[in-house]
């Protein structure tokens, strides 16, 4: 394990942390070198708060929550550096990056849950849904045979599943995109999570069905008090459901903020063109619009660079219609730039140190 220097947290408001996540760091070992994929990634999620992990494809978001997850195949041959203090039910807290491979095992599917963008790879196709529910409820919860299976139920009922007494016993084939999808929820929420990552959870749905799972997701968060770590492209479903926004570019958090700050004043020019790629109307309408308003990152000029040869300075540079000389020649720091908001720019360093 690497160990990052600290850097500041992102988004932090003073409020106790669920998780916070300090100087992250992930590579790979592939045939052709070393990839880092996660540099120095910092970030807090507050009790019952949603922090969305947005940024274009390929710019490590999720890395970053497999990373805390400690998911990365052995084959991959990842190193993971950095500090993910998690703050447990109990209260005690537990940097994830640390714990024992049994500790993380026990922490998810229980404490901490994980859905992702395509029900299909998680869900097991030969086992009845309610089998799969019930049989994290008997490993976490040590619940008996009958009463996992009738906690399985009312977590199909949780998830609004019509007719959840015969979809119990139905397998995931058998099931529409959007059911699968909620029957993930009611798996990752048979525990009683306290932390939920989300995974581009809705992307291959359509847009009302992508409502309907982002509400219901809203919903559990009222009634249950999660936090969420929500990974995503799109920045509607940002604007409308989280609380909290950290951008990424080539591994690293560029800007984070409250959402309602990032999208009235954008700091980063990454966060300015995302924002500025908008259509005027979605851009406006953001806020209130949401995922109606359909307002998907579009393509910023030029292309990402590659994390086996990243530039010497800022990544964003080549891309960047304000950048200077020194911008080739340092990563910038992350800096507070206000209130609960960190910007990665030199323009910022120099205001600031100014
Ligand atoms: N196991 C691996 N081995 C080598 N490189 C990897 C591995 N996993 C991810 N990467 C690389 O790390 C970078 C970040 O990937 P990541 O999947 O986190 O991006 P992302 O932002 O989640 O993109 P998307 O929105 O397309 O899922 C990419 O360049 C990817 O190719």
């Amino acid at each position: 394990m690497t160990h990052s220097p600290a850097t500041p947290s992102a988004v932090a408001s003073g409020a106790a942390a669920r998780l916070r996540v300090s100087g992250l760091s992930t590579s790979f070992a592939t045939e052709a070198g070393r990839i880092h994929s996660v540099s120095d990634v910092s970030f807090v999620i507050e009790p019952g708060k949603t922090l969305a992990l947005v940024g274009e494809s390929g710019s490590g978001k999720s890395v970053t929550s497999l990373s805390l997850m400690g998911l990365h195949a052995r084959t991959s041959h990842a190193e993971v550096g950095g500090q993910a203090i998690f703050v447990k039910r109990n209260g005690e807290a537990v940097d994830l990056l640390a714990l024992k491979e049994s500790d993380k095992r026990e922490l998810r599917g229980n404490e901490i849950a994980m859905i992702f963008q395509e029900p299909m790879t998680s869900l097991n196709p030969v086992l009845t849904v309610g089998e799969q529910i019930a049989e994290s409820a008997r490993l976490h919860l040590g619940m008996d045979r009958r009463t996992a299976h009738a906690h399985a139920r009312r977590m199909l009922e949780l998830v609004e599943i019509p007719a959840a007494g015969q979809r119990v016993n139905e397998y995931p084939h058998q099931l529409s995109g959007g059911m699968r999808q909620r029957v993930m929820i009611a798996q990752a929420m048979a525990c009683n999570p306290t932390l939920l990552i989300a995974d581009e959870p809705t992307t291959a749905l359509d847009v009302t069905i992508q409502a309907q799972i982002l509400a219901l997701m809203g919903r559990l968060q009222k009634e249950t008090g999660m936090s969420i770590l929500f990974v995503t492209h799109n920045l509607g479903v940002v604007a409308q459901y989280a609380d909290a926004v950290a951008v990424m570019y080539a591994g690293r958090i560029v800007e984070s903020a409250s959402v309602h700050a990032l999208f009235a004043e954008p700091q980063h020019p990454y966060t300015r063109g995302l924002l500025a790629c908008l259509p005027g109307v979605a851009r406006r309408n953001a806020l209130a619009q949401g995922l109606h308003g359909k307002p998907v990152l579009k393509a910023i000029p030029g292309q990402v660079a590659s994390p086996l040869a990243p530039p010497p300075g800022c990544a964003f540079a080549p891309r960047c219609d304000r950048a200077s000389a020194d911008c080739d020649r340092q990563v910038p720091k992350l800096v507070a730039t206000g209130e609960a908001r960190l910007t990665r720019c030199l323009q910022y360093v120099e205001r600031v140190a100014a």
